[in-house]
């Protein structure tokens, strides 16, 4: 295929209004295409490629050549190009980058240009893209989309799922196995407003865990070499010392854990969540963040994955010592969950988790297995913009626009504002956070790249006409920033909306 088809199936892709009519042109894209040109072709149609993973700077696409007046550049011609910008080091390599941006643009049409630039500035890189081709790959290759999901989960990287699923198959991707050191994405809760429904959720039998407020962890240990990476699979390995020298103590060969770090004071106690995600962001190893595990997925050369809980928990407690373990109790019926809940709440913890004994790892799902309760609801929304602060605010930027994620659009929709909850330090903070993000600015409004994520508690959801979703949150106010989390995990309008309507799950 010439580079141009697949510009323009970009183009209308971003012209056509519809998740499945846009999934119709991304599958059919991926039908023409040559065996050799899936993997580049799938990547380029997610709008996977970085432009820190070709080193082009910005200023050097503003100085362009004039463009070709016809089309000739092919996947293959436009793949080896930015495959030769990567490879590019040292002195002179600048020189040389410009040279193949030159040659590469010079060869490319107004239209080519406009997706190149796209691909090369991070434009086309939204969830909502990549979230689409997922489906498309599995339009394409009549693969049940529940199997390309797990086998992207497993391989981490939706070009070779792409080229497997559509040369060789389903087979090829059953063959798929977790890799130790290698990290998977993590399962995830959903969410129930009580306990009792919570269990009815999971089905009995089922645990209770305490939810234990820190950051996600899953670590791997292969012999001597030890990782732990974050919920969004970042390397943290060198900032959390304290986990690693505990798993380092563990008598086992090999294993996969899954579980929560969080910051103690002297005298062993959790500290607040602020102060443990500032400490793992902290890059000089000097953290002290101390593991609680809940979850093995690979012990001694053994894969567990598709074990049912009841038999990981049982190597779990094998594997790791009670003080390095969540709290977990066993629950047979209701009482018994709203009995543990109220114990749970009442000794300061953030609430439980209630987990199925009989489902598999579910990597990367938020789904019934694993329900989470919590005595307050809260939503984590994105920052749209923020407004300059007066009186004792003045110079901070104050008053922050919220949005909720809108999985049709790829977009945002605003659900009111807020002042309120933030302390002098987070002020402090998000007044530089949110200037590094800056668009433009307005009478004292700013609007923002929408990428900050901030949890926040509301006492309820309003009809409002004033906003564009039709709905605002009441008394909205700030709990903290998720900076663990992208903008596209981010809660959905349509939870906010199901809130709105009640009685059914609250979000997060
Ligand atoms: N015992 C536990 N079992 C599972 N997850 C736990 C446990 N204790 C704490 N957690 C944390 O709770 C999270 C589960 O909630 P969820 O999957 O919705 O992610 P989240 O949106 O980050 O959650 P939240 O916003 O409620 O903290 C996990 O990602 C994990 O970090």
């Amino acid at each position: 295929m010439r580079f141009v088809e697949l510009a323009s199936v970009s183009a209308a892709v971003a012209r056509t209004s519809g998740r499945n009519a846009k999934i119709d042109l991304l599958a059919d894209a991926l039908r023409r295409l040559a065996p050799e040109e899936l993997s580049p072709g799938a990547s380029y149609l997610s709008g996977e490629l970085r432009q820190r993973q070709t080193g082009v700077g910005y200023a050097s696409l503003r100085e362009l050549p004039p463009p070709a007046e016809s089309p000739s550049l092919s996947i293959t011609d436009v793949d080896e190009a930015f495959a030769a910008m990567a490879r590019l080091a040292g002195k002179g390599s600048q020189a040389a980058r410009r040279e193949l941006v030159a040659t590469l643009f010079g060869a490319a049409t107004e239209a080519e240009r406009h997706f190149l630039i796209g691909l090369l500035s991070g434009e086309l890189r939204q969830g909502a893209q990549a979230g689409l081709l997922v489906d498309a790959v599995a339009r394409a290759s009549g693969v049940p989309i529940a199997q390309i999901r797990r086998a992207l989960l497993l391989a981490g990287d939706l070009k070779t799922v792409a080229v497997d699923a559509l040369t060789a198959g389903a087979e090829a991707l059953e063959a798929y196995r977790l890799t130790v050191g290698r990290p998977l994405a993590p399962m995830l809760a959903q969410s129930a407003a009580t306990a009792t429904d919570a269990l009815a959720d999971t089905g009995t039998p089922a645990a209770a865990d305490i939810k234990i407020d820190g950051v996600r962890i899953q670590v791997h240990r292969d012999g001597d070499r030890i990782s732990v990476f974050s919920r969004s699979l970042d390397d943290l390995t060198a900032r959390v010392p304290v986990v690693v020298e505990a798993v380092r103590g563990l008598d086992v060969s090999s294993v996969v854990l899954d579980g929560e770090a969080v910051g103690v004071d002297d005298t062993g106690r959790a500290v607040p969540f602020q102060e443990t995600s500032s400490r793992a962001a902290r890059r000089d190893g000097t953290a002290v963040l101390q593991p609680f595990f809940f979850d093995i997925l690979h012990l001694d050369g053994v894969d567990l994955l598709d074990e049912p809980a009841s038999v990981r928990w049982a190597a779990l407690e094998r594997a790791v010592p009670a003080p390095l373990r969540v709290e977990r109790t066993m629950l047979d019926t209701p009482e018994e969950a709203e009995r543990v809940f109220a114990a749970a709440v009442a000794a300061g913890h953030e609430g439980l988790v209630v987990k199925s004994a009989a489902a598999p790892y579910d990597v990367g799902r938020r789904g019934s297995a694993w329900v989470k309760v919590k005595p307050r609801h809260t939503l984590d929304l994105v920052v749209l913009a923020v407004e300059w602060g007066h009186g004792r605010r003045k110079g901070l930027l104050s008053n922050l626009h919220l949005g909720a994620r809108d999985p049709e659009t790829g977009g945002f929709v605003m659900l009111g504002k807020t002042f309120k909850g933030m302390t002098d330090e987070m002020l402090r903070w998000q007044t530089e956070r949110l200037k590094a993000l800056a668009v433009e600015e307005s009478d004292w409004v700013v609007k923002v790249r929408p990428e900050l994520v901030v949890e926040i508690a509301f006492d309820g959801v309003q009809t409002s006409p004033r906003y564009p979703g039709g709905v605002a949150l009441r008394f909205a106010r700030v709990l903290r920033y998720r900076e663990d989390k992208r903008a596209d995990e981010a809660d959905t309008i349509d939870a906010v909306r199901a809130i709105h309507t009640g009685p059914s799950p609250s979000p997060s």
